[in-house]
């Protein structure tokens, strides 16, 4: 129920002149100038001149008062003229929609006595007042919404005289007035329904005959009460139940004239006393409410307390001003339009009557469900659009997370993939030239062996002397160009390592990268994959170089093939003929037997570690005379490391020894570093740490091909007594001892010189190379070798048969004999010996361990050989023992000894034809020798087994 503030809607009815005025001819101090507008004691007439003497007088008669002229607006002025019909339409019309509309309403007239009020109320039968009309016009409404509504209609009539409440249709006391919530209420009231305009006359009637009326001079038939005439209408909605209660007042005020207007006496005086009271309480509500005060004296009177709702409650009111145009009412009427000003300052506050309390329980629990219904509806309805929102909002942000996370993916992984090809791909180039230079260094290796093989061969099987040189030159400048090459090899592998390196840094830097990354998971898969792409392409590079070995391996012994064959022909020729000519000695047939032995492969002169059989097999089988020149050395590439290109010393590089010395260096150092290697290469210790770290992402296949491996170690250099050491499994010599299960037949020298097979010797300020230790086989225990070897001796005293390391080399070599014609002197041998840089130093020993395994012992070795106890035995000693021993045989061996610097692998694949040394016969010999032609063929010989004189 909204409340609208309002102002009391004030009409003014100026009534025509009445006979008695036309009698007084008053002056008409209305003029209306419009329907709101009128002018009060209006300023200059014609009829209003005053003539003095039948002439106009410019001069106004002191004795009139001066003309208010005053200007008056209100919401309606109705004129003379004016019907109540057009009242009715004017200001009843609206209010009777209002009262429809739920709304209570009041109209009352205000005048002085005979001013019209009961005519604009009431009318007559020719000219209805308002009532009527406004009733008729109800009845009209209730009839058109009857449909709708149900309307109940009951009408009261009071009067308010002398302050006393009476009921006009009921001849009854007088009244009380009460007030509750609803407002002011006459106690006892009955009110009449009617049930159309017609039944209202009737009332009207009837109430207007109990009204209490006395003529006065202003009005014959003047009302001397306050008439209220009420509707109270109860409507209630058909459709929903809604009732509404409304009120329409209709009010009669007695005349408010001055008392002295009635010229009353006694109980008329009394009487207009009383209606002076009650309008003058009236006029200070008014007064009041205009001014907007809030307290308002409603209880001055019983007509303020009656009008309370219609001055300044719910109600929309409209009051007419009732007054009359004649002069004599002058002040009346002044006053009548000074109360209508201020009323129409009045503000009310009009609302709708609703009455809830007087709605059904059924339509308020109807009402209550249909709208939680509606609330449930509402609520469902938004909560499905926020969800929808929620949903809408939802999907876009992850359509744009899942665009973004797309874009991010794919932008993001993009970028670590090219990362990772780009590293990958200079580790592949770096990986592929780096094995490509090593297979080809090792291929060229295999050459210069093969060459110094040649070589060695060369310096003892040649028909012509004189070409030998040459041929010996040639061979050596080819080593030379060999070594050039291979030096560049190891240049550019060095290159191509640094760039590998780079390289891995540049991965395992990624790698961490990439631990850190949100895609860790899918790159790790990927370095996964890049990862086996490397190691496919390192098995392929070293499948290629194997293919390129095995066919070089596959040549090369053919060669040794038909020279074994050749040899071995010559051989069979001149055993026949020495036997022949019973010149065979012991010496010839037992190396004849072990040549046939080894020839069948049984027994042979190497010698099997019982825990690694397999190892010294396998060893024996791909070894060459040459660690470092072994099948399984050559044909197995090293990883990528640093040690693996050492760059090999060249000086000497004229001699093949020294070359080779160096080369085997490097090979040792790939074999010693191939665990570092691990860590440099792709299977790097970083990547150990990453394999770790990721599990088996980049977890290194395993290496399963293995090198032959010497480990360098460290030699003194004071003990140039060669010493096997126990294979520990601890050590990175056990691979290499393994495989160095020799006999040893060393020629030692305390100061560290050692004889070199071939006629090499080592200078004595000069430390045993790793190569020589390594060849060595670092034993730890040694025996003298016994001279002439048991039953080693020769039928023919002449017979200088030897088996001899010809490749000039201390590193490849198994057996590095030097037999000495049995009948040199012993100052010949002294002398020898002496020009080998032996004197008084060599010592002849062999080893134990091997000795025990030896499928022939040579001799007895009586007592263990420590270090440097023996190292002072002198080439005399050596002769003596060399004597005693030679007068306890019956043969002709005069002298044998035999130097052997058996290195670690005993060859077995290689004929060993190819090891067949020249014969020497030493000079001043004094005895023939077979194989050589002259005594220069034998200082040749001499010369090049480095015994020089
Ligand atoms: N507008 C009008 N047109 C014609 N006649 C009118 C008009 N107003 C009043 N009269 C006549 O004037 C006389 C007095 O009017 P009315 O009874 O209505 O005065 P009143 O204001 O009610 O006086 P009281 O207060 O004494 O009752 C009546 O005879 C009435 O017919």
């Amino acid at each position: 129920m909204s409340g609208d503030s309002r102002s009391i809607r004030v009409a003014v009815r100026v009534r025509p002149f009445n006979s008695r005025e036309l009698e007084q001819n008053p002056r008409n101090i209305i003029k209306v100038l419009d329907q709101s507008t009128l002018i009060f004691d209006p300023d200059v007439d014609d009829d209003e001149l005053f003539f003095f003497h039948g002439v106009k007088q410019t001069h106004r008669d002191i004795t009139k008062r001066v003309k208010k002229k005053l200007t008056m607006e209100y919401d309606d002025v109705f004129d003379n003229t004016a019907t109540n019909a057009d009242i009715f339409e004017v200001c009843m019309r609206p209010l009777v929609q209002s009262v429809m509309n739920g709304y209570n309403c009041s109209v009352f007239v205000y005048g002085a006595t005979g001013a019209g009020k009961t005519h604009t109320m009431l009318g007559n039968e020719l000219c209805p007042g308002i009532t009527f009309l406004t009733m008729q016009e109800l009845f009209a409404q209730i009839d058109a919404l009857s449909d709708t509504r149900k309307f109940d209609i009951g009408i009261s009539y009071l009067e308010v005289y002398n302050e006393l409440v009476m009921n006009l249709l009921t001849k009854s006391g007088p009244l009380k007035l009460r007030e509750d919530s609803n407002g002011v209420v006459v106690s006892g009231l009955v009110l009449k329904q009617i049930h159309n305009a017609s039944e209202l006359l009737e009332l009207l009637a009837i109430g207007n005959r109990n009204r209490t009326q006395h003529p006065t001079d202003a009005n014959a038939e003047s009302s001397r009460s306050h008439a209220i005439f009420q509707v109270h209408i109860r409507m209630c909605d058909k459709k929903t139940g809604q009732k509404r209660s409304v009120k329409l007042s209709m009010i009669d005020l007695a005349g408010s004239e001055r008392a002295a207007s009635t010229k009353g006496i006694g109980i008329r005086f009394k009487e207009g006393a009383n209606i002076n009271k009650s309008l003058l309480a009236l006029g200070n509500c008014i007064n009041k409410l205009a001014d907007g005060l809030k307290h308002i004296p409603y209880r001055d009177s019983n007509l303020t307390r009656i009008l309370k709702d219609s001055l300044g409650g719910n109600c929309q009111t409209v009051m007419i001003a009732n007054i009359s145009p004649s002069s004599l009412t002058y002040d009346d009427t002044y006053n009548t339009l000074k109360y209508a000003s201020r009323a129409k300052k009045i503000r009310t506050t009009v609302r709708q009557n609703i009455v809830p309390s007087n709605v059904p329980k059924e339509f308020l629990l109807k009402k209550v469900n249909e709208q939680a219904d509606e609330n449930e509806r509402l609520k469902a309805k938004l909560a499905e659009l926020e969800a929808e929102l929620q949903r809408q909002k939802t999907s876009s942000s992850n359509s744009n997370i899942i665009c973004t996370t797309a874009k991010f993916d794919e932008t993001l992984l993009n970028t670590w993939h090219s990362r990772i090809d780009s590293i990958y791909n200079s580790i592949r180039q770096a990986q592929q030239h780096f094995y490509l230079l090593q297979s080809k260094k090792k291929l060229l290796n295999q050459k210069s062996k093969v060459k110094e093989q040649a070589e060695a061969i060369a310096r003892i099987l040649t028909l012509d002397g004189n070409h030998l040189n040459e041929d010996i030159a040639k061979m050596d400048a080819s080593i030379d160009r060999y070594a050039k090459q291979i030096a560049a090899q190891q240049s550019e592998m060095k290159r191509w390592l640094d760039r590998y390196r780079n390289a891995m840094r540049q991965l395992n830097a990624l790698r961490d990268e990439v631990q850190q990354s949100e895609m860790a998971t899918m790159l790790k898969s990927y370095l996964a994959g890049k990862e086996s792409e490397i190691q496919a392409a390192k098995a392929i590079l070293k499948a290629q170089h194997m293919a390129q070995c095995i066919t070089t391996y596959g040549e090369q012994n053919k060669q040794w093939q038909a020279i074994m064959q050749l040899a071995s022909e010559i051989v069979q020729q001149n055993y026949l003929l020495l036997r022949g000519i019973d010149r065979l000695d012991n010496v010839t047939l037992e190396k004849m037997r072990k040549l046939v032995k080894l020839n069948q492969r049984q027994r042979g002169v190497t010698f099997f570690d019982d825990d690694n059989q397999q190892g010294a097999q396998r060893s024996e089988l791909l070894s060459t005379s040459g660690s470092d020149n072994s099948i399984e050395d050559i044909a197995n590439l090293s990883e990528c490391s640093e040690d693996a290109v050492d760059l090999p010393t060249l000086e000497g590089t004229a001699n093949g020894t020294s070359y080779k010395r160096t080369i085997k260096r490097q090979d040792e150092s790939e074999s010693e570093t191939e665990p570092s290697e691990a860590g440099v290469g792709i299977g790097a210790s970083q990547g150990d740490r990453h394999q770790e770290e990721q599990g088996n992402v980049f977890k290194k296949p395993k290496h399963v091909s293995r090198a032959l491996i010497f480990k360098p170690v460290a030699v003194a250099t004071k003990r140039t007594t060669v010493m096997r050491k126990t294979p520990t499994k601890a050590k990175p010599m056990i691979q290499q001892q393994q495989r160095l299960k020799v006999p040893k037949l060393l020629v030692t020298e305390p100061a560290g010189g050692i004889l070199r097979k071939g006629g090499g010797r080592l200078d004595k300020k000069q430390p045993p190379s790793v190569g020589d230790r390594a060849e060595d086989g670092s034993d730890t225990s040694e025996e003298l070798l016994p001279i002439g070897g048991g039953g080693d001796g020769c039928d023919n005293p002449n017979s200088t048969f030897c088996i001899n390391s010809t490749d000039g080399k201390e590193t490849d070599s198994m057996f590095s004999n030097v037999l000495v014609e049995s009948n040199v002197d012993a100052d010949i041998l002294d002398k020898v010996l002496r020009r080998a840089s032996m004197k008084g130093k060599v010592t002849l020993s062999v080893n134990k361990e091997n000795r025990k395994k030896s499928p022939k012992r040579i001799g007895k070795s009586p007592r263990a050989m420590k270090p440097g106890s023996r190292t002072n035995s002198s080439a005399t000693a050596v002769i003596n023992r060399y004597r005693m021993m030679k007068g306890k045989e019956t043969t002709g061996v005069k002298s044998l000894i035999t130097a052997s610097t058996s290195s670690s692998s005993s060859s077995s694949t290689l004929p060993v034809g190819s090891k067949v040394g020249p014969v020497a016969r030493l000079p001043g010999a004094g005895t023939n020798n077979n194989n050589l032609e002259s005594d220069n063929d034998r200082n040749r010989h001499i010369r090049l087994m480095g015994i020089k004189k």
